[in-house]
């Protein structure tokens, strides 16, 4: 399988603290990939070090072959990795249409000139963001929706949203921080679907922090188990979760 994300030994202290110590992964095109492990195991730093929320004082980033270690979230953004958040982060006061419309920013572009005189390009490029945000919201079942303020959504909508917004950016690599967070047993049903049908659909790449094993056995083919800021267990999710060390140091059984 051709590798997307190849991370080698990545590592930052917050003062005295070691919080990713000698992480490395591998994850190949279309692969959707889980990362799990205790709280505090460090699974949200990673995501803000393989965004450029946090520069890594070790290790490097490699994105489809293009090094991204060290690079701002915007660049990394551009370069293709979008992110969900453990608490949804959507602007709650935008419609469901103008949320995913931001998102597509990123490859559609009219100058500020065109924008405050209205110039003709300003509405061909408004008019194919609202065409391509249609579609989308239509592919998630939101399309009813698009009008609606995002912060009047059901929360496993919002959800669902705040996905739609990160594939807007035409990502290669899409983080999703516990996406299950919150969600009752039928909305994560519904999320589990929604995360196969993106990445059978767009052919996208996945890798997921979660803690609803359900989910975590139910969707994904590889894992990797992080405690204590290093990797413990990594490999087949059936492997991994079999392993007696896993299940010693994570699952508690
Ligand atoms: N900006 C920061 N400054 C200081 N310490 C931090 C910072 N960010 C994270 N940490 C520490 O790094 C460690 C790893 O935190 P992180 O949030 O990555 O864990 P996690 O595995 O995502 O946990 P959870 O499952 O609870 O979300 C924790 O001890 C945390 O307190």
């Amino acid at each position: 399988m051709e590798t997307l994300l190849d991370v080698q030994n990545l590592g930052i202290s917050f003062g005295g603290l070691r919080a990713v110590n000698n992480f490395s992964i591998n994850i190949g095109k279309e692969q959707l990939y889980g990362l799990i492990g205790p709280n505090g195991a460090g699974k949200t730093t990673i995501f803000n070090l393989l965004t450029g929320v946090y520069k890594p004082d070790s290790g490097k980033i490699i994105l489809d072959g293009n090094d991204l270690t060290g690079k701002s979230t915007i660049e990394i953004n551009k370069s293709g990795i979008a992110r969900t958040f453990q608490n949804i982060r959507l602007f709650s006061q935008l419609t469901v249409l103008d949320n995913v419309k931001t998102g597509l920013h990123n490859n559609h572009h009219y100058s500020t000139l065109d924008s405050i005189l209205r110039l003709p390009r300003y509405h061909k490029v408004e008019k194919e963001m609202n065409d391509i945000a249609m579609e989308l919201l239509e592919v998630f079942g939101l399309k009813d929706d698009a009008n609606v303020q995002a912060q009047n959504l059901p929360y496993g909508q919002q959800r669902k949203l705040e996905i739609t917004r990160a594939l807007a950016t035409n990502p290669k690599l899409l983080l999703l921080d516990e996406p299950a967070a919150g969600m009752n047993p039928n909305e994560t049903e519904e999320l589990m679907d929604m995360i196969k049908f993106v990445r059978d659909h767009f052919h996208m790449t996945i890798l997921l922090i979660e803690h609803d094993m359900k989910l975590v056995s139910g969707i994904c083919e590889q894992l990797t188990v992080l405690n204590f800021g290093e990797v413990l267990a990594q490999g087949d999710t059936s492997d991994v979760l079999n392993n007696p060390q896993v299940i010693k140091a994570y699952l508690g059984e």
